[in-house]
């Protein structure tokens, strides 16, 4: 039936109460059982019955409403083509500026191979097909991940991506062999984290295994027992456990060595006995395990503690979706077996900022995607929202508002590529004393760029940035949103600040 032919004639007749067609891009529509049901309302659908609602149309919805409700199109004009780009998974976007300059068909860039391409590829494919619905969904509802994606994740060996670069990654098959395991290294990271964003779901990306990200690599590093810690490792990468990072406290963020949860040991010195709270524990609602930072005798320690008797979690209500699983945590004389510490007693800060530095790095990946999918959401409604009967784009203060978001997001690209490579040859240790300064600043800028962009984009869209649901719900909750990641990891000025003090350790002594 949509493929059959119908002329113009036809459509412009069947404009009564009994039949309602129109026109949008050369398709034929029939609404005559939708009208009711219209968000829109009926009156306007009547207004332009039996004409061409192109422009009208597109002047309210996006591409996406008209696949999810193909089922109403009964035809094509005769003899005519569509001129609308319909999206298909895996496809790059068209939007100039829509895609970082490397996945830009007219440019090169130095840094990436073809693994990186092909990486990218299927990382594309898998977020639109599997995660981009489910990420919607469980947004909406305020539900946390179900255990299918997490499945077909382990599977084609996410989970292991998101940790980066590493020996677990040895032998494991990465998107039916787009990459080997053995040579990923930190532009696949990149293009993992920043393909995962696309989801475009600020609580679920979070909800998304992001305390796996953040945790599993102290248990990888620090474990003092290979044993023990391949049994974790596994059951975590199969996606049969859940685990997360437990240091925030009511009492200290990003004050770390404030916290005042404590861990005793016992007479026999074979267990210790834990006490305390925390809070804002990404995915905490869901987790088996908990990598904690406690206070023992001399400093701070960090253990791997079970969810068991006495442990307690409780989802708190923050401004982005319950889909990230945050949780306030207790802890009532918990007790956790001495093999459970990670590293070496009262020196936890070692292990709690060892992971600092590629925490940053992958949440500024993740805000730079997004201020990019904000932006081309800002170029495709310039270019077809018609006010005071011209584009918006023929404005000249909305294209100083674009120049603006364009120039933001590919400062930061080229900045955190150039962070990016600097990574890739310097092993881990090294990464610490030469880029913590600068992706401590990296996150702050992005998180700074952000702030405009989300401020623009609003002022862009108008009312419709304010509405979760139609054309402004990505700015909606980017706007809502972003200050997630100006505050998760460390503050905007605390990590400034790390910027600054780093580079003074390397100032000459004499006065320049
Ligand atoms: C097959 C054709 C159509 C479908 C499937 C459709 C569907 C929808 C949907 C799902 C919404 C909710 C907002 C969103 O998700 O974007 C909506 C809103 C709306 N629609 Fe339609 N629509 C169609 C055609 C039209 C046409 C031709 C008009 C005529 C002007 C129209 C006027 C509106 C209006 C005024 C709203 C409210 C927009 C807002 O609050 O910003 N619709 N429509």
């Amino acid at each position: 039936m949509p493929h059959k032919e119908i002329t113009r004639d036809e459509v412009a007749k069947n404009n009564t109460e009994d039949s309602l067609w129109f026109v949008i891009d050369s398709k034929v529509y029939d609404v005559t059982d939708f009208v009711d049901a219209h968000p829109g309302g009926e009156s306007v659908l009547r207004q332009v019955a039996g004409t061409d609602a192109t422009e009208a149309f597109y002047n309210l919805h996006r591409q996406e409403v008209l696949q999810k409700y193909d089922n109403l199109r009964i035809g094509t004009i005769a003899g005519e083509t569509s001129k609308v780009i319909p999206h298909k998974a895996g496809d790059l976007s068209v939007v100039p500026y829509g895609e970082p300059t490397w996945l830009t068909p007219q440019f090169k860039s130095p840094y990436y191979n073809e693994s990186h391409r092909r990486l990218q590829k299927a990382m594309r494919v898998f977020v639109d097909e599997e995660v981009y619905p489910v990420a919607q969904e469980c947004e909406r509802e305020g539900n946390t991940i179900p255990q299918e994606l997490i499945d077909k994740m382990s599977k084609k060996g996410i989970l292991h991506m998101r940790l980066g670069p590493g020996k677990h990654m040895h032998g494991v098959d990465l998107m039916d062999g787009a990459v080997k395991g053995e040579d990923f290294d930190y532009f696949h990271d990149l293009i993992v984290g920043q393909e995962m964003t696309r989801a475009n779901a600020r609580g679920f990306q979070d909800g998304n295994m992001a305390g796996m990200t953040i945790s599993l690599t102290a248990v990888l590093q620090f474990a003092n027992d290979e044993e023990w810690k391949n049994k974790i490792a596994k059951e975590v990468f199969s996606g049969e456990k859940k685990i997360c990072l437990a240091i925030t406290e009511a009492f200290a963020g990003s004050d770390v060595a404030g916290i005042r949860t404590t861990a005793e040991k016992t007479a026999d010195g074979k267990h210790y006995i834990v006490n305390g709270t925390k809070k804002w524990i990404t995915n905490g609602v869901f987790c088996d395990y908990f990598v904690t930072g406690v206070k023992t005798e001399k400093g701070l320690s960090v253990l791997l503690i079970k969810r068991q008797e006495g442990l307690e979690t409780s989802a708190i209500k923050t401004s982005y979706s319950p889909a990230a699983g945050t949780a306030y945590v207790t802890f009532d004389n918990v007790k956790v077996p001495v093999e459970n510490l990670l590293g070496k007693e009262n020196k936890g800060l070692q292990v709690i900022l060892s992971n600092f530095n590629h925490e940053r790095w992958m949440m500024a990946g993740a805000v730079i995607r997004m201020s990019r999918l904000v932006t081309e959401e800002c170029m495709k409604w310039s270019n077809q929202r018609i006010v005071f009967g011209k584009k918006l784009i023929e404005q000249p203060v909305i294209r100083q508002k674009l120049a603006k978001m364009i120039a933001h997001c590919e400062a930061n690209q080229a900045w955190i590529e150039n962070i990016t490579y600097q990574m890739t040859l310097m092993p881990y240790a090294q990464q610490a004393t030469h880029l913590a300064g600068p992706i401590g600043l990296l996150k702050m800028f992005s998180t700074r760029s952000a702030h405009e962009i989300a401020d623009e984009a609003v002022q862009v869209f108008g009312g419709r940035a304010l509405t979760r649901t139609g054309m402004g719900a990505t700015i909606e909750m980017f706007h809502r949103t972003y200050k997630f990641d100006a505050i998760l990891g460390g503050a905007e000025e605390i990590l400034g600040d790390l910027g600054v003090r780093q580079a003074m350790k390397n100032m000459p002594k004499s006065m320049l």
